[in-house]
């Protein structure tokens, strides 16, 4: 089957795909894979196979922002691939896991708009406790601060006038923020795959981050890294599971 927004045919993708934001970060991953081949990049979505320690993966960026993400989720899922691991960057909560630190999305936080056009209110946007599990003990293998839990998914990056209710969601648990989370769990879950998240902290997120962020810090080099890592190890560990 061909599929037409990622513009891959189905036959050569593999049961398990890391997903990132960034086609760059893509890249990034596949170096570390042997036998890769890059299948396509069109618009944001960049797809390449390989082999980690044996085992056959997808390396594929889903861009910014949950619906151009859950094309991608959704095509996957339709072309056979029946976990997938997301590799991204998020802002933390909490001055105990700064900037550098990882975190493992346990679940998010729907604070996004394409889930309610998806599933009811109330629908749980929920990890794989397997695929959690791998992640999890694969990034504790890799140093440095790692913690597991809920997180939030907004569209808002840079924001308006409106307040977002980062106490709110702060005080509920939540320990750090991105963009793309719940519609992978929601996506997931809705057609039957399962999926996991690890994410490198590259900032505050109730920072004025139009004046702050930078992603690009050594740090922040440094923990995506290690988070690229355990994602291999967590992929190879699930792909006998
Ligand atoms: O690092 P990635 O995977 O792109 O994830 C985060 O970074 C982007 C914002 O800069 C958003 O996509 C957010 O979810
Ligand atoms: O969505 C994101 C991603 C990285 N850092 C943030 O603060 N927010």
């Amino acid at each position: 089957m061909f599929l037409p927004i990622l513009q891959v045919n189905s036959e050569d993708l593999p049961g398990l795909a890391i997903v990132c934001g960034d086609p760059r970060r893509a890249e990034v991953i596949a170096r570390k894979l042997d036998n890769v081949r890059e299948l396509s990049f069109a618009r944001e979505y960049r797809t390449f196979v390989g082999e980690f320690s044996g085992t056959r993966l997808a390396v594929v960026s889903h861009g910014v922002g949950s619906p151009g993400a859950a094309v991608c989720f959704e095509e996957l899922i339709r072309g056979g691939v029946g976990t997938l691991i997301r590799v991204g960057t998020a802002g933390s909560y909490s001055a105990e896991h700064p900037a550098g630190s990882l975190i493992i999305s346990t679940a998010a936080i729907r604070a996004e708009g394409l889930t309610r056009q998806l599933v009811p209110e109330g629908f749980p946007a929920v990890a794989d406790s397997a695929v959690t599990e791998a992640l999890y003990e694969a990034a504790l293998q890799g140093g440095g601060i790692v913690k597991k839990g809920l997180t939030v998914t907004l569209d808002v990056f840079f924001s308006g006038v409106v307040d977002i209710p980062h106490k709110t969601y702060k005080a509920a648990g939540a320990l750090a923020v991105e963009m793309e989370i719940a519609a992978l769990y929601v996506v997931a879950s809705l057609r039957g795959a399962r999926a996991g998240a690890i994410l490198a902290l590259d900032g505050y997120a109730d920072a004025d981050l139009a004046a702050e962020y930078d992603p690009h810090s050594d740090e922040v080099a440094n923990a995506v890294e290690r988070e690229i890592d355990a994602a291999l190890r967590a992929a190879v560990k699930l792909a006998s599971h």
